[in-house]
């Protein structure tokens, strides 16, 4: 007989980056309506987002960021779905979940409609096994279970600092594969949630995504994208390659799998390519960074974690691009606002006061 999920409905906020008006939230209705949304509107923010009636939500433009940051709303990125983070550090809540305006209510195998937050939720509050893979995937679901071999000294698992949920229908391809597959549709459907092994990278979309703030959330900065800046939509991949060393380091979880949603927008390819061209090189210099970085045993915190994380970047990536000697500046703006708006975080292990 399975448990019931908390609904931690006083605990997690919904965050959605947005330039459009937010209808798709009809469709979510059932699942969202008694969730506080906070909503960061990018663009032009003498625009009016219309937000469908019933829905308890906080606004902000780049206005009020401006207004609420000061100078350091220049680690804000401007004109990119990046944006969303200042919503991470606004938040006053435990969780957040995080989802793009044009993904909506899919179904799964047997025609009923996915309620990603309840799964997000399960997630998170069950534990991760990064040290030993289990090869029944997901040890915590009802019906499964650890398999023989599997250490019961690792059978407790781990806290989980991250859910991150996957798209039916237009899949996260990067630009080139988009060009190169414009008809290709995700029409598979995996039931399974897997924790990412320590040491092991992945490539983090921010279009369904849920985290424990309190453990994980001053490592979610997505960066310094969109306007003024040579790089686009390497926003949610930054924070998940930053997030997982610390994750590793402090030794929590990050699941992927279910959820899934229906992705209903291809952005354009060709947009999509000149804003990602740098990153697909890049990338190649980063992601044998990320794999190299070993975080000092005195970083006990995120925070700390963080700005040791920065001063690499710095000494490492700032000869591969100046772009990085900024980012890791933008990186310790971040934390330095974070923690201006969080003052009670920032303990060690990510426990509150
Ligand atoms: O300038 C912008 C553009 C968009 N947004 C909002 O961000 C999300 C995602 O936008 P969209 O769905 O149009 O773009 P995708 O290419 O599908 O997004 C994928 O790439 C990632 C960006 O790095 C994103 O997380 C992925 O889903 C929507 O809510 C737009 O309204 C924006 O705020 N500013
Ligand atoms: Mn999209």
């Amino acid at each position: 007989m399975s448990v019931s999920t908390p609904s931690l409905k006083d605990e997690l906020d919904i965050v959605i980056p947005t330039i459009r008006n937010l209808d798709f939230l009809e469709m979510w209705r059932p699942f969202f309506q008694q969730y506080h949304l906070i909503i960061v509107q990018d663009g032009d923010p003498s625009k009016t987002i219309k937000v469908p009636d019933g829905f308890d939500y906080e606004l902000y433009n780049r206005n009020d960021i401006n207004k609420i940051l000061g100078p350091k709303a220049n680690c804000i990125s401007f004109k990119d779905s990046a944006c969303r983070c200042f919503g991470y550090m606004v938040s006053k809540k435990k969780y957040i979940f995080t989802i793009d305006d044009d993904c909506f209510v899919a179904k799964d195998p047997t025609g009923k409609e996915i309620n990603a937050l309840e799964q997000h939720i399960k997630n998170l509050l069950t534990p991760s096994t990064p040290f030993f893979f289990n090869t029944l995937y997901d040890p915590y679901r009802d019906g499964t279970d650890f398999v023989r071999g599997y250490p019961f000294s690792l059978r407790e698992g781990v806290p989980t600092a991250v859910s991150h949920g996957l798209w039916l229908n237009i899949p996260d391809y990067d630009a080139p594969t988009q060009l190169v597959k414009p008809l290709e549709r995700n029409t598979r459907f995996v039931d399974a949630v897997m924790t990412v092994p320590k040491g092991t990278l992945f490539p983090m979309c921010g279009m369904n995504l849920a985290f424990n703030r309190e453990l994980i959330g001053p490592a979610m900065y997505f960066g310094l994208m969109g306007d003024g800046q040579p790089i686009g939509r390497y926003d949610d991949m930054w924070a998940g390659w930053c997030t997982k060393v610390i994750c590793d380091h402090l030794g929590w979880g990050i699941k992927t799998g279910l959820p899934y949603i229906w992705h209903s927008k291809a952005s354009n390819p060709f947009v999509n390519l000149k804003k990602e061209y740098k990153g697909i090189y890049w990338q190649e210099e980063l992601i044998p960074f990320f794999q190299s970085v070993s975080l000092p045993k005195d970083c006990t915190t995120v925070q700390k974690c963080y700005i040791e994380l920065s001063k690499q970047v710095k000494a490492k990536l700032g000869k591969v691009d100046e772009y990085f000697n900024k980012l890791a500046d933008s990186m310790v703006t971040w934390i330095e606002a974070w923690d201006e708006l969080n003052p009670s975080t920032g303990l060690p292990n990510g426990s509150v006061k």
